[in-house]
């Protein structure tokens, strides 16, 4: 994790700033923890996550400061760390209450808050400060609108944690504990460890008080708590559908009819290759030492016969022919002389000297080995291979279909002839998107062109769609209606027929406005943003990945490096740029495209993906589109 931008260092602890939203009687302190593992994200720097165009621990930060004097990040490259490092949140909030100041003038209250939660504001830290300042508890700590703790959201009296951190430091230390056990009860005390709603009457004088804060105490700890707070990075899209979506059944099927689809097993030879002892070459099958005696009866491939070879005898031999019982060794006849007699003599010519071409039982691969892993996609090459494998059958996954329904009352079918009514579009995208969808890995594509269906901007039409039955693994491409537009139907018709709504936005140009969602009928939408060339960067790019996501599918994306990729690049999103072979082994990227045809992709077999915020000489990922 990198050092939390704009994080006080050391010499900014103690610095004057905003005072406490609460009744002001000391100085409040901050612990922002940015450390953690974030396994449930892949192992990302969760930190710098962005929620809402800005990376969580900013918000966080910008709460803190707003409430706190003094604010310390810990966590790789903050302004302390936990000792030893990656020993959990106890011990990261020990290393921050030391790095607050203290004495006179120092903090009396501490708020101790995650750097992942990204709907949190001055005003919900304001209200625990306040609690503890009023209450006399030892914590405030937010509880969400399901009654759930965060207790990475407290607001301290900083006496008390400091003695809590103690108690712990004294049994065992503070390493590896969890955050719930600085709240455990602790013995002796009245009414200690209870913690109790903040609207009770605290007759008890419990040490904590749950403050429902709602929003603000949601964390982001897995990637579906990510994609529900808005748009997603385009480099997330993968992981974010890996998370919601199941792939689809696995079905046995013969190796030359899963091609596209996807290995759901690794592929392990049922056979060895090759399956008996073969000949390489067209020669001559060898038996001891010679000159050898040319005595066996000619040996053709396919021929199982119990023929034996006697020691000092030589049998004409083809290619791929089982070598007969006593065989030790094949040479081709371009390595032998024969002269001529009875019997005739077979000599070896000094360039056989080591050459054996006899293929040994399992030379290639033995029985058991594993060809392939799960995830790779059946290819020809890989059916062909299973075959030879011995495989009747393979466990595969997909491919998946697509169905592409167009939407927009202005959009007239391709075909249209002049003149178009004034207003009025031909559809120029959705007859080509069933190729570039079979680029993404999906199912064969119909024949072009085709009549597409089109949903007229209905709410009625739009909801039918949505409900109609679909196979486990069908998805159902819609192009256009992802805005929010007077004619844009499709997120309230998603809203009314309860699909659930994956990826809800990627932060990208073009094709910004996508949504992926799992449809109540079964089957997953794919909503493509209405502009042409959007719709194709997100059918290649989020198509790809929700094939991924569907199937299992293993890819390893192609990066090469390109002119100008900082120029080009966007801060606050990535770009989707056409890319042309520049003849010198790199690319040149289209500076801007305009969306509205695909008169800029004209040529162009790639797009690059230019990483937000990307600088000179980052790799650019390319995605052949068509
Ligand atoms: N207030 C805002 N409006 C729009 C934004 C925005 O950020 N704020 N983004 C613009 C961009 S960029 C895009 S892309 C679109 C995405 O919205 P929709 O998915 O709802 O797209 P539509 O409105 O249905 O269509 C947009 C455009 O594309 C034409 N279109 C639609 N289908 C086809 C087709 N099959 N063949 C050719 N052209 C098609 C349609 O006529 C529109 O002109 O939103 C922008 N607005
Ligand atoms: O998604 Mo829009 O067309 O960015 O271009």
């Amino acid at each position: 994790m990198s050092r939390a931008a704009g994080s006080p260092g050391a010499a900014d602890v103690g610095a004057t700033g905003t005072t406490g939203a609460g009744a002001s009687n000391g100085t409040v302190g901050a612990i922002v923890l940015t450390g953690g593992r974030a396994s449930r994200l892949g192992g990302v720097d969760k930190a710098r996550l962005a929620v809402g165009g800005r990376p969580m621990v900013e918000t966080v930060l910008r709460a803190a400061r707003a409430v706190a004097t003094a604010v310390v990040t810990v966590g790789p490259g903050g302004d302390t760390r936990e000792e030893p490092p990656h020993s959990g949140p106890v011990a990261g909030i020990a290393a921050g209450l030391a790095a607050l100041p203290q004495g006179v003038g120092g903090v009396d209250v501490v708020v101790v808050v995650a750097c992942d939660l990204p709907g949190l504001d001055a005003a919900t830290l304001g209200t625990l400060v306040d609690t503890v300042r009023t209450s006399g508890v030892a914590a405030a700590l937010g509880v969400d609108a399901a009654g759930h703790e965060q207790y990475l959201l407290a607001a301290w009296d900083r006496r008390a944690l400091a003695a809590r951190l103690a108690r712990l430091e004294a049994s065992g230390g503070t390493a590896g504990r969890p955050v719930r056990a600085l709240f455990a009860p602790v013995d002796g005390g009245a009414g200690g460890g209870e913690t109790h709603d903040h609207d009770d009457d605290n007759s008890s004088h419990p040490e904590f008080l749950h403050v429902p804060v709602g929003d603000p105490a949601h964390d982001v700890d897995t990637w579906s708590d990510l994609a529900r707070r808005g748009p997603v990075a385009l480099a997330h899209i993968g992981p974010v559908l890996a998370a919601a979506l199941d792939p689809v059944p696995a079905v046995h099927r013969a190796p030359l009819t899963a091609v596209g689809a996807v290995l759901a097993e690794s592929l392990v030879a049922a056979e060895a290759m090759p399956r008996g002892r073969v000949s390489a070459m067209d020669g001559y099958a060898l038996a001891g030492s010679g000159p050898w005696r040319l005595t066996g009866s000619a040996r053709r491939a396919g021929d199982d016969s119990a023929a034996v070879l006697d020691p000092g005898c030589a049998a004409p031999i083809a290619t791929g022919a089982l070598a007969p019982v006593g065989t030790e060794r094949v040479l081709r006849h371009e390595l032998v002389e024969v002269a001529p007699g009875t019997p005739a003599l077979v000599t070896a010519l000094p360039d056989a000297e080591g050459v054996d071409d006899l293929r040994p039982v399992g030379e290639d691969w033995p029985v058991g080995h594993a060809l392939a892993p799960a995830g790779t996609v059946v290819d020809a090459a890989l059916a062909s291979a299973a075959l030879s494998a011995g495989l009747p059958e393979v466990a595969v996954r997909g491919p998946v279909t697509a169905t592409v329904v167009t939407t927009g009352d202005e959009v007239l079918p391709a075909h249209t002839p002049n003149p178009l009514p004034p207003g009025r579009i031909r559809d120029t995208v959705g007859p080509l998107l069933p190729a570039v969808l079979a680029r993404a890995g999906f199912g064969a594509a119909p024949a072009l062109p085709r009549a597409m269906e089109h949903c007229p901007d209905t709410a009625a039409a739009f909801s039918e769609l949505l409900r109609r039955p679909r196979a486990a693994g069908e998805v159902l491409v819609l192009v256009g209606a992802t805005g929010r537009g007077v004619a844009d139907h499709l997120r309230p018709a998603l809203e009314a027929v309860g699909a659930r709504i994956v990826v809800n936005g990627v932060r990208v140009r073009p094709g910004g406005s996508q949504i992926v969602a799992a449809l109540p009928g079964g089957g997953v939408l794919l909503g493509l943003p209405g502009n042409p060339l959007a719709a194709v960067s997100a059918a290649a790019t989020t198509g790809r990945a929700l094939v991924d996501a569907l199937t299992g599918r293993q890819r390893t994306p192609v990066f090469v490096q390109t002119h100008d990729v900082a120029a080009l690049s966007h801060p606050g999103r990535s770009r989707i740029l056409p890319a042309r072979p520049d003849g010198t082994g790199s690319w040149n990227l289209a500076e801007r495209v305009r969306t509205a045809h695909l008169a800029d992709l004209a040529g162009a077999t790639h797009l690059a993906l230019v990483p937000e915020g990307a600088g000179p000489g980052d790799p650019v990922e390319l995605v052949a589109w068509i």
